[in-house]
């Protein structure tokens, strides 16, 4: 007798292979944002449907169906903004996103040293493919091109913006002056100020590259999957804004909650790194090193 997968043809497997990579993208998309929460939601409602039908409970069923499918339309409603960004992403030409990238990544990184070299306070977050959405409605829209200019007049101390974080979506400044959520208080952060835990905090919900310029220590870092890095010079800044948003060499970080764990480093604040289950890439969790000195180097 043929068992079932004898009878799995070339279509089937291609068939299956296709449906667990949109299954996987979606979940790539909702992880770490409010969407988990309602599919959670829907899950629960689908058990219960499920139930009734089973147990043959015709009103109850009929009522949570009739709901399920008012529900589908709702939620269209609802994640608009974030079905909007997943189908530009699908549609955006690679090609071009490559060029003009390229030259936004070292805007941003000049900027980051102009603000560094004057101590200005800036926090920014860099979108992947987490949609920021949420966040950015909390801030002022913005629609504008990265310029250095553009982003020092931002983070301008007398600036009505500077209060906040940036969030960067593809090659455009999305919006300023958003509250991102502070970093869980396990302790080993407690520390930082808030600039600092903010950045963190996204980085945990979020699989987005957020960047801290300390207005305190005229420092550099990268925030990612929870993690803070360490300080970070002109060049080391540009190699990883390469490697995290521009070659994309290094897969999405899945963003984690730290776990309460061994240390594992410490930098010269002294904040412990993580332990090494978050994973982070191979440039946030070498040993940390004595600051340098910003780079110079013109963009
Ligand atoms: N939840 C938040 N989301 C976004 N930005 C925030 C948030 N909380 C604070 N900030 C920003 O951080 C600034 C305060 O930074 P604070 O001095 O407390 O932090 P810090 O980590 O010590 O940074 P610095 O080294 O720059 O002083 C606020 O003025 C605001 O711009």
């Amino acid at each position: 007798m043929l068992t079932p997968f004898a009878q799995l043809g070339v279509q089937d497997i291609l068939d299956m292979v296709l449906v667990a990579f949109l299954l996987y993208q979606g979940y790539l998309l909702i992880v770490g944002t409010r969407a988990v929460n309602v599919l959670r939601g829907i899950l629960v409602f689908g058990g219960m449907w499920l139930a009734a039908e089973v147990l043959g409970l015709a009103t109850l069923s009929y009522l949570l169906g009739r709901a399920g499918a008012v529900g589908l339309f709702a939620l269209v409603v609802l994640f608009q903004p974030e079905l909007r960004a997943a189908l530009e992403r699908v549609g955006r030409p690679r090609g071009r996103d490559m060029a003009e990238g390229g030259a936004v990544l070292q805007d941003l990184a000049r900027a980051m040293e102009r603000l560094a070299e004057r101590k200005t306070g800036a926090l920014i977050a860099i979108e992947r493919l987490t949609p920021l959405g949420e966040y950015a409605a909390s801030g002022v829209r913005l629609d504008a091109v990265v310029s250095v200019p553009f982003l020092e007049a931002l983070f301008a101390r007398n600036a009505p913006l500077h209060d906040g974080g940036v969030i960067l979506q593809g090659t455009r400044v999305v919006a300023a002056g958003c509250l991102f959520p502070l970093q869980s208080s396990d302790g080993t952060y407690r520390r930082y100020g808030t600039r600092h835990r903010a950045a963190i905090g996204l980085s945990e919900l979020t699989d987005a590259v957020v960047l801290v310029v300390s207005e305190e220590r005229g420092s550099m870092r990268i925030a990612l999957a929870g993690r803070l890095g360490p300080d970070l010079n002109g060049t080391e800044l540009r190699e990883q804004l390469r490697t995290l948003v521009y070659d994309r060499q290094v897969p999405p970080e899945r963003p984690l909650r730290r776990r309460a764990g061994p240390a594992g480093g410490q930098d010269q604040d002294g904040p412990e790194l993580g332990p090494p289950e978050a994973a982070a890439p191979e440039a946030l969790s070498r040993e940390p090193r004595p600051r340098e000195p910003a780079s110079r180097e013109q963009a």
